[in-house]
């Protein structure tokens, strides 16, 4: 097998030309096989294998820079670099990360897995490059997804003015996680449909050279090069911004993508190197559904079927449900996603009205910023963006909604600990950066009857409100306890003393373990759903201070900024001795792993809860 040949870096520069062919069908059987048992980002890495071997043929890692955008098409790279062991453990706990990590090998030079970084961060090798007199190559693999993000944008317009090499590589599969959406979508549309440029120049010019005087011809548009593209490329617009562009080239095709990268790496500023590729390539139902396999669970080879098929609804399954009827009540409702369109659970918002459908692309800031409009303008937006991705808009939430007052509901999805994708998806500091925004109201629902009541109660709010809801399974526990939303309500689940356990969201299936747990230990134990993580509600933090020897707060979310702060400080304003124990997301970054093993090991599940609970009330005894 050609693929055991690869033990490390470079080592793929040691194949024969004539056998990369097979090894890049070894390379897709290989991923096919493995990510059936332990899922992940599938499609885009099938796409991008024979793009990743021609990268690594050009370049010599680690001195050269290789950055992914995403990440998560760099599984090819992680086997040419050493690392086909790590793939029977690909994104579980303690096994290797599904992004590149510069912790994991020397050949991950920039860490990722938010979207649209690539171009900046090259551009900073490049620039620290250059200062320091390396000559190292840098290159920047970005999708054409990708770049409908707006820094992509800034880092081209910056890298515009560079006079040394940079490479830019864009990898065009026509797909985001959906289908690619916007302006740049369709002028690469264009492109990708024109001739390949390199065909057509060399195609014109040995036409002309054919001709009377035609060398001197030639001659003459070779010196007026870009005025000739100008003439054979559809817009041109890379181009014209200064960058130079190299394509549009076959993305599976390793000879033609050598020329061209050697072509890219004699250029002396930046340069985009346009290749085309397909998704999923390779497996056929991951040709047919590039979505459903961008990051799938495992599967079954011979069907493509999942492995465990789902049987019950999951938050983004109420979360979808309710909006189309939310839809059909109000036409005023409009949603917004950034790209998102399935995994938010839009897409049958979508196919019912299609014209109050927003999907932005990439844009998180946009999406929020355009939602402020929607909302100025007298309609009822809700924006769905996960709890990680939202990060990147809290000047426009900020600045463009909260300010103004605007109506502008956010569902946030993914909050909390999403599992596989780890550091960089892990939903868990919302709560801090919403709830340090004045006039932002934050709810979260126990179970999935309270996400469709708090939707409800959201859309007549008539201010900025968000609702935030994990990944995964919809809690369809509590069904009988269902008081009608209050704004800064919480909700008292049980009375008895002794413990009082104020949990938030998600936290309160586990406030329920926790109270068996310790009624089984002997102590009485109260339960409050939370409901509103921003208004606190005080009257119940009062009464738990006044009724119970020890407040235990519970949220899937940092401790700093969040849920458990705002009741401590109420606490210490109604009783300065009142004890207040906060359970919450520790100050680090929490890996990849299932949500079951991370809440064990960050000490959030019921027995380690229970453990530290119990702890607390022997040493008050
Ligand atoms: C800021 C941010 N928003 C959303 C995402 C979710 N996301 C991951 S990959 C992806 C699509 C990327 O498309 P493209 O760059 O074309 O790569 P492809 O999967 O097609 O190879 C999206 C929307 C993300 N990672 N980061
Ligand atoms: C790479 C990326 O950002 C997305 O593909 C993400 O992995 C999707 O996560 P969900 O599976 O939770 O939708
Ligand atoms: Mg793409």
């Amino acid at each position: 097998m050609l693929l055991n040949q690869i033990k490390g870096v470079n080592d793929i520069q040691d194949i024969n030309p004539s056998d990369y062919q097979e090894l890049a069908q070894e390379i897709r059987d290989f991923l096919i096989e493995k990510l059936s048992h332990t899922g992940g980002h599938l499609g885009s890495n099938l796409g991008a294998v024979e793009l990743t071997m021609a990268l690594h043929l050009s370049l010599n890692l680690p001195e050269d820079k290789l950055i992914w955008d995403v990440g998560h098409q760099s599984y090819t790279h992680k086997l040419l670099t050493g690392r086909k062991d790590g793939f029977d453990n690909l994104r579980k706990f303690g096994g290797m990360s599904g992004f590149p990590k510069r912790k994991e090998s020397e050949c991950d030079c920039f860490d990722t897995g938010h979207s649209s970084t690539s171009i900046s961060a090259g551009l900073g090798l490049v620039k620290a490059r250059d200062i320091q007199g390396g000559t190292n190559t840098v290159v920047s693999v970005i999708g054409d997804g990708s770049l409908t993000g707006g820094m992509a944008y800034e880092a081209l317009n910056n890298a515009a003015k560079l006079e040394t090499n940079f490479i830019i590589v864009l990898n065009d599969n026509n797909m985001s996680i959906s289908e690619n959406v916007g302006g740049m979508s369709k002028y690469l549309n264009n492109v990708r449909t024109a001739d390949a440029y390199l065909n057509i120049k060399e195609g014109i010019y040995n036409t002309l050279k054919e001709m009377p005087r035609g060398e001197k011809v030639v001659k003459g548009i070779r010196k007026a090069k870009s005025s000739f593209k100008q003439l054979v490329v559809p817009g041109m617009l890379f181009e014209d911004m200064g960058i130079t562009y190299l394509g549009p080239v076959d993305g599976h095709n390793i000879p033609a993508m050598l020329r061209v990268l050697q072509e890219a790496k004699r250029t002396r500023n930046a340069v985009m190197v346009h290749v085309i590729t397909q998704k999923g390539k390779g497996f056929a139902p991951a040709e047919r559904h590039p979505a459903r396999f961008h990051g799938a669970e495992p599967f079954d080879i011979e069907t493509g079927l999942p492995a465990k098929p789902r049987t019950t609804a999951n938050y983004t399954d109420i979360f979808s449900t309710v909006m189309t009827k939310l839809g059909a009540r109000d036409e005023k409702v409009v949603a917004i996603t950034a790209a998102m369109l399935d995994g938010t659970g839009l897409k049958r918002f979508r196919n019912m009205y299609p014209e109050r459908l927003f999907d932005v692309g990439i844009a998180e800031e946009h999406a929020v910023t355009f939602a402020a409009g929607l909302a100025a303008g007298g309609l009822k937006p809700v924006v769905a963006i996960y709890s990680s991705f939202l990060q990147r808009a809290y000047d426009q939430i900020l600045h463009d909604v909260c300010m103004q007052k605007l109506p502008v509901v956010f569902a946030i999805d993914r909050a909390g600990l999403v599992g596989s994708d780890g550091e960089t998806h892990q939903g868990v500091f919302d709560l801090s950066y919403l709830s340090s925004i004045p006039d932002m109201c934050i709810m979260a629902p126990k179970n999935k009857w309270e996400l469709s009541d708090m939707m409800k109660f959201a859309i007549s709010f008539g201010a900025p409100i968000a609702i935030r809801y994990p990944r995964g399974e919809a809690y369809a526990g509590l069904k009988e306890y269902r008081a009608p939303i209050e704004m800064g309500k919480s909700e008292l689940l049980y009375a008895e003393g002794e413990v009082c356990l104020m949990a938030l969201g998600s936290m309160v299936k586990v406030a329920e373990q926790v109270k068996q747990l310790l009624n089984e230990a002997g102590y009485k134990c109260s339960i409050i759903n939370a409901r509103f993580a921003k208004p606190i509600d005080l009257e119940a933090v009062e009464w738990a201070v006044r009724n119970h020897k020890l407040i235990v707060t519970m949220e899937e979310n940092v401790a700093s900024g969040g849920y458990g702060e705002k009741v401590r400080d109420a606490v210490d304003g109604f009783k300065s001795d009142g004890k207040v124990l906060q359970i919450a997301v520790p100050d680090r970054y929490v890996e990849h792993g299932s949500v079951e093993q991370l809440m064990q090991e960050i000490g959030m599940d019921a027995d380690s809860i229970v453990d530290r609970i119990r702890k607390e009330m022997e040493n008050a005894r």
